[in-house]
């Protein structure tokens, strides 16, 4: 049987998962003000840094959904990337997170904070929120943080 009888004979359609990679430079200081300062410093270390620092951010941000018979798409992977763009690289890059993103006034940049933040700006912006899977953020090579929306 040929792909395309499969596609058309199945109950379901194939459920495929889609990624668009994106990327963003940004400086921020890990420091929380529910902490005292010499908690922050023991806690943070050279990442509570009065002066800050900064990253590469690599940002993965994955759909899930049936592939659908008409298009063979799960989603236009660039409509996602017009989304990621407008709603997450404009806000980011090149930017002071802490002082330039209002969330993170409030709320201490971690990876774990940022991929939250990013997740609900998703939800927000996509024509149809309910395909989006993971948000995925490489903050270093070394350290990389996911959230599925739990
Ligand atoms: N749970 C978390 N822990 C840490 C986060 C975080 O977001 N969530 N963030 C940091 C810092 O922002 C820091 O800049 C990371 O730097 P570092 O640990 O130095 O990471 P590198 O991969 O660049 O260097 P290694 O020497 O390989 O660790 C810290 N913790
Ligand atoms: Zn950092």
């Amino acid at each position: 049987m040929s792909i395309s009888g499969k596609l058309n004979d199945a109950k379901k359609n194939p459920v495929v998962y889609i990624t668009r990679c994106a990327t963003f430079s940004a400086c921020h200081r890990l420091h929380s003000p529910k902490l005292s300062d010499e908690e922050n410093r023991k806690i943070f270390g050279k990442c509570n840094h009065i002066n800050g620092h900064g990253h590469n951010y690599r940002l993965e941000v994955t759909l899930k959904g049936e592939v659908e018979e008409d298009t063979g798409m799960v989603y236009n992977l660039s409509d996602l990337c017009k989304v990621i763009e407008t709603c997450v690289i404009e806000l980011m890059d090149h930017k002071n997170l802490d002082k330039d993103v209002e969330f993170f006034k409030n709320n201490t940049s971690t990876s774990e904070n940022l991929c939250v933040f990013i997740w609900h700006k998703l939800l927000e912006n996509l024509s149809k929120p309910h395909l989006l899977f993971e948000v995925k953020l490489h903050e270093t090579d070394n350290n990389i943080v996911y959230y599925k929306g739990e």
